[in-house]
């Protein structure tokens, strides 16, 4: 098991991936009760504002300079033939819970998760008014399951970029994985309303794409918490204002850190065709997927119809105190659910 490193601003508190849809606590158990390895109390607590945001530790070479700071995309760390590969571990993962089905998309958290979680935008039917909300949770506590050992290669690959989820306590420069991770299922036409992914995951999460495409929007946080609106704050390290999209290839790796993560929201329209520009459209791998054309001038607006269904893999980090109240809750949950084993 991973150690449950407690980082400042790393908390359990706002979590807006899987928040929306009470995706955690009823059908995130795995079937295997066995795998409860300690239940942590969550403290809410978002990032101080006094710090400026964690920037992920990436070749500047992936950084995206015409998204906000600090969003690195990543094409091709998975072959075509290994993204096909992950595709068939997903579908097939017998440790893995079942998906929850949402308005407009499949999901299920894999790892540690977020449970007795009370969301404010919990509805997602109340969709579009929850446009750009961050979620105030009430989280109580936080299960570990391990991660299956196919997961744990597609981390050992991200990690092999620079990406780490934080610092250890002594302060030491050391790779921290993720341990959690929210599986995310789009057939063409579905996606995920605009969000921020909140301090539960804070300070950075980074998502491998799979099968189809698909198009982020990030857009500048209409209502900004209290913090935010404090002049005496660092100006902003964002290299633009203005609502971007970013292309995402199967195979590839975005990460999300920084302004990107804390001040921008991030959605998928759902919808069966996506139109440049891309911030990212440099950056692209080509192949099928290629926005090139021979003198390898890149036609920034030109339409994507999305072919296939699209899996993303969101990893993150969750930390947490033990909270032995909620241990005893949710075992008894998954114990009712799933019979004795
Ligand atoms: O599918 C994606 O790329 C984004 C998923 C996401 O934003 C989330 O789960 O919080
Ligand atoms: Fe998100």
């Amino acid at each position: 098991m991973l150690s449950a490193r407690h980082t400042p601003g790393n908390d359990c508190g706002t979590s807006d991936g899987d928040h929306d849809d009470g995706n955690h606590e009823s059908a995130s158990a795995p079937e295997t009760p066995t795998a409860v390895l300690a239940v942590f109390r969550c403290a809410a607590q978002p990032p101080s504002p006094q710090s400026s945001p964690r920037q992920a530790k990436l070749s500047a070479r992936y950084l995206v300079r015409a998204a906000p700071r600090s969003l690195h995309y990543i094409p091709a760390l998975f072959t075509p033939t290994e993204s096909a590969a992950l595709l068939q571990k997903v579908y097939a993962c017998k440790a893995c819970p079942p998906w929850t089905s949402l308005r407009s998309r499949r999901a299920k958290t894999v790892g540690a998760v977020v449970v007795g979680a009370k969301y404010e935008n919990e509805n997602e039917n109340e969709h579009p008014a929850e446009r750009g909300r961050e979620n105030k949770e009430t989280t109580r506590g936080v299960i570990r399951y391990p991660f299956p050992p196919w997961l744990e290669t597609v981390v050992d690959r991200v990690m092999q970029t620079g990406v780490s989820w934080g610092e250890q306590a002594d302060g030491e420069e050391q790779a921290v994985r993720p341990n959690s991770c929210l599986v995310n299922e789009y057939a063409v036409g579905q996606g995920i309303f605009a969000h921020r992914d909140g301090p539960a995951f804070h300070p950075l999460v980074a998502t491998v794409s799979l099968g189809g495409t698909g198009v982020l929007e990030l857009e500048k946080a209409e209502k900004l918490d209290d913090d935010d609106t404090d002049n005496s704050r660092e100006p902003t390290q964002s290299s633009i204002l203005s609502p971007c999209s970013v292309f995402l290839e199967p195979g590839s790796l975005l990460v999300l850190s920084g302004e990107a993560y804390e001040s921008w929201t991030h959605a998928m329209p759902p919808r069966e065709e996506d139109f440049g520009p891309f911030a990212n459209a440099g950056a692209l791998s080509g192949g099928d997927h290629g926005n090139a054309d021979s003198d390898g001038v890149w036609h920034q607006r030109r339409r994507r119809r999305r072919e296939a269904t699209r899996v993303s893999l969101t990893l993150r980090r969750v930390a947490g105190e033990v909270n032995r109240d909620a241990a005893a809750d949710v075992l008894a949950k998954i114990k009712g659910r799933f019979g004795r084993r």
